[in-house]
C-alpha cells in the first residue's frame, strides 16, 4: 500500500446553525484501503461523506484529494469520486440507458464507451432485460442497482456508498459485498457508511467509528475486537455507551400498558 494518502482530512469541523455535527475530524485515507464508516444515527456519517463529494461546500478544516484541495478545485475531485447516496432522486420516467447515459456526460464520458459500458453494466446487475424499460416500474432494489451503476460508470478512483445495501435482497448483497472486495483489488479505495454490521467487519481492512460528530475508533475489525469485544456490534454498543436497549424496549412495551 502507498504510504502517501489519498485523502487527507484535516481538522474538519461542520456546524449546522450553532449545532457542531463533525468536531475537529482528521484522518488520512490511502489508496486501497476499504473503510467501513460506521456510527449511531446523528453522529455525522452523511454530514461527512456529503462534504467529501463536494455537496456541502460550508465547512472548516482542509480536505485534500489525491493532492488537491476540496475547496479550491472541487470539479477535479468530482472527477476522481464516484458517488452512491442513501436517497437519492432517479428521474424515473427515464429509462436505465438514458439515465446512465445522462450521468456519464456529466463526468465528460464518450458516448460509445457509455453506451458500451452502460448495458456491460445493468447486465451484469441483472438488469439485462430492463435497458429500455422506465424505472418508474422498477422495484426499489432494481433502483438501487442502477444508482450503484450510476456511482461506478465512470470508473472512479475513489468510490464513497452511503448505505449501499439498502433495499437489495440476499443475492444482491452478496454480491455487492464481493464486487468491494473485487474493486478494492483492482486498487479502487472505498469508503462506505452501513449500519450493516456483519458485512462491514467482513469487507473492511479499516473501520472508522463516529459518534456525537467525533471518531472514537479506527482500526482493523481484529483490532478493535481484541480491545473491545467480540463482534462488531458489540464493539458498537459498547464504544457508543447503548447498553440500556433492555429498558428502551421494557419502556415501549410498557407504553401499551
Ligand atoms: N441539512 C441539515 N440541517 C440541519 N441539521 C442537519 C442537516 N443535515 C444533518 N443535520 C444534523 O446533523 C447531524 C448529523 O447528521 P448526519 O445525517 O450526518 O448523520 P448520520 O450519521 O449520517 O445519520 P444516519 O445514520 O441516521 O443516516 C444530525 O444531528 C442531523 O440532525
Amino acid at each position: 500500500m502507498s504510504d502517501t494518502p489519498l485523502i487527507q482530512i484535516r481538522n474538519l469541523s461542520k456546524s449546522y446553525g450553532a449545532k457542531l455535527v463533525l468536531k475537529n475530524l482528521s484522518l488520512d485515507i490511502y489508496p486501497g484501503q476499504v473503510i467501513g464508516y460506521i456510527g449511531p444515527n446523528g453522529a455525522g456519517k452523511s454530514t461527512t461523506v456529503k462534504i467529501l463529494t463536494g455537496l456541502i461546500p460550508e465547512f472548516n478544516g482542509e480536505v485534500i484529494v489525491d493532492g488537491i484541495s476540496l475547496q479550491h478545485d472541487p470539479q477535479e475531485i468530482k472527477k476522481r469520486i464516484g458517488y452512491v447516496p442513501e436517497n437519492a432522486e432517479l428521474y424515473d420516467v427515464l429509462t436505465p440507458m438514458e439515465y446512465l447515459d445522462f450521468v456519464g456526460k456529466l463526468y465528460g464520458m464518450e458516448e460509445e464507451l457509455l453506451t458500451a459500458r452502460a448495458m456491460k453494466l445493468l447486465s451484469a446487475f441483472g438488469l439485462g432485460n430492463n435497458l429500455n424499460d422506465r424505472m418508474d416500474t422498477f422495484s426499489k432494489g432494481m433502483k438501487q442497482k442502477v444508482l450503484l451503476i450510476s456511482g461506478i460508470i465512470h470508473n472512479p478512483q475513489i468510490i464513497i456508498l452511503d448505505e449501499p445495501l439498502s433495499g437489495l435482497d440476499a443475492n444482491a448483497v452478496i454480491m455487492i459485498k464481493e464486487l468491494i472486495m473485487r474493486l478494492s483489488q483492482e486498487g479502487k479505495t472505498i469508503f462506505y457508511c452501513s449500519h450493516m454490521m456483519d458485512v462491514v467487519e467482513k469487507v473492511s481492512d479499516r473501520i472508522l467509528l463516529i459518534n456525537k460528530g467525533e471518531i472514537i475508533a479506527d482500526g482493523t475489525f481484529e483490532s478493535l475486537k481484541q480491545n473491545h469485544a467480540d463482534t462488531l456490534e458489540r464493539v458498537f454498543a459498547k464504544l457508543t455507551g447503548r447498553n440500556e436497549t433492555d429498558s428502551e424496549t421494557d419502556a415501549i412495551i410498557n407504553a401499551f400498558d
